[in-house]
């Protein structure tokens, strides 16, 4: 059973990852890129290699690093750290969820394959669960974004019982201008305690009228834009139930 220890919610940056002019990762500046998140932007929730963090274009050993980097230096400074572990192979995903078990992860992403798709919800649900059964630990976050993995499959849909397939679920990354999808994902499911988590910053004030707990994305930690969504999640978070 996966902890519940906290809920995921608020900004959760989604990090990118440093590179040296030799293409090689750079780990000396991920200490530094902690601090400026918590210190700078107050944020204290990542999301690792996914989209802004280029995970799917790092080789399985370079994500592995990549996150036993971030969870080093975030450690007794951030909140939680999530790591997506989608790929296109099964077992590498497999792989990337049971590492991000081993060095203490608050949680994984998972998107759905993209080149052969998944091509009905029985499907997709199905990959998503053999990744979440090999980290039942940890919390288990679904990431829709159909304009890149062209898996169109409506996040609605896809969270009617899922539950009851992956017991792990704990919330969504919704990366999609689809406002009426993610109005319908929040409505059918006022009585669960997921997670919605909003990916495109640009629409993020709607979402969160809508009911997204939370955002992550890479743009709306920069001046007005962090004090606003702050705020609107602040007052949020206080409105009573
Ligand atoms: C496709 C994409 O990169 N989306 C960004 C947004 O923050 C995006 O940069 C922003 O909305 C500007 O278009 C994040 O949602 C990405 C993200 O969460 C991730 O790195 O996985």
């Amino acid at each position: 059973m996966a902890s519940r220890k906290k809920k995921l919610q608020g900004l959760v940056a989604a990090t990118i990852t440093p590179m040296t002019e030799h293409g090689e990762i750079n780990f000396s500046v991920i200490g530094q890129y902690v601090d400026y998140l918590v210190e700078e932007q107050g944020v204290k929730n990542i999301f690792v290699n996914g989209t802004t963090g280029e995970g799917l274009s790092l080789s399985v050993s370079e994500r592995r690093q990549v996150a036993e980097e971030w969870m080093t230096k975030g450690r007794n400074k951030l909140d939680q750290v999530v790591i997506h572990v989608g790929a296109l192979s099964l077992k590498e995903s497999q792989e990337l969820a049971r590492h991000a078990a081993e060095i203490g992860a608050d949680g994984i992403a998972v998107i759905a394959p993209f080149f052969l798709k998944p091509w009905n919800k029985d499907v997709l649900i199905n990959f998503l669960k053999e990744v979440a059964a090999a980290a039942p630990a940890l919390p288990f976050y679904y990431y829709h974004i159909p304009a890149l993995t062209g898996v169109k499959i409506r996040a609605e849909e896809l969270l009617d019982g899922i539950q009851e397939k992956i017991p792990t679920f704990q919330g969504l990354k919704f990366s999609d201008t689809d406002l009426l999808d993610f109005g319908q994902c929040v409505d059918q499911n006022r009585e669960r305690q997921f997670a919605f988590l909003f990916g495109v910053d640009e629409q993020l004030l709607s979402a969160l009228v809508m009911g997204a707990t939370g955002a992550v994305g890479s743009f709306a930690f920069r001046d007005l834009s962090t004090l606003c969504s702050n705020l609107v999640l602040e007052c949020r978070r206080r409105k009573p139930s």
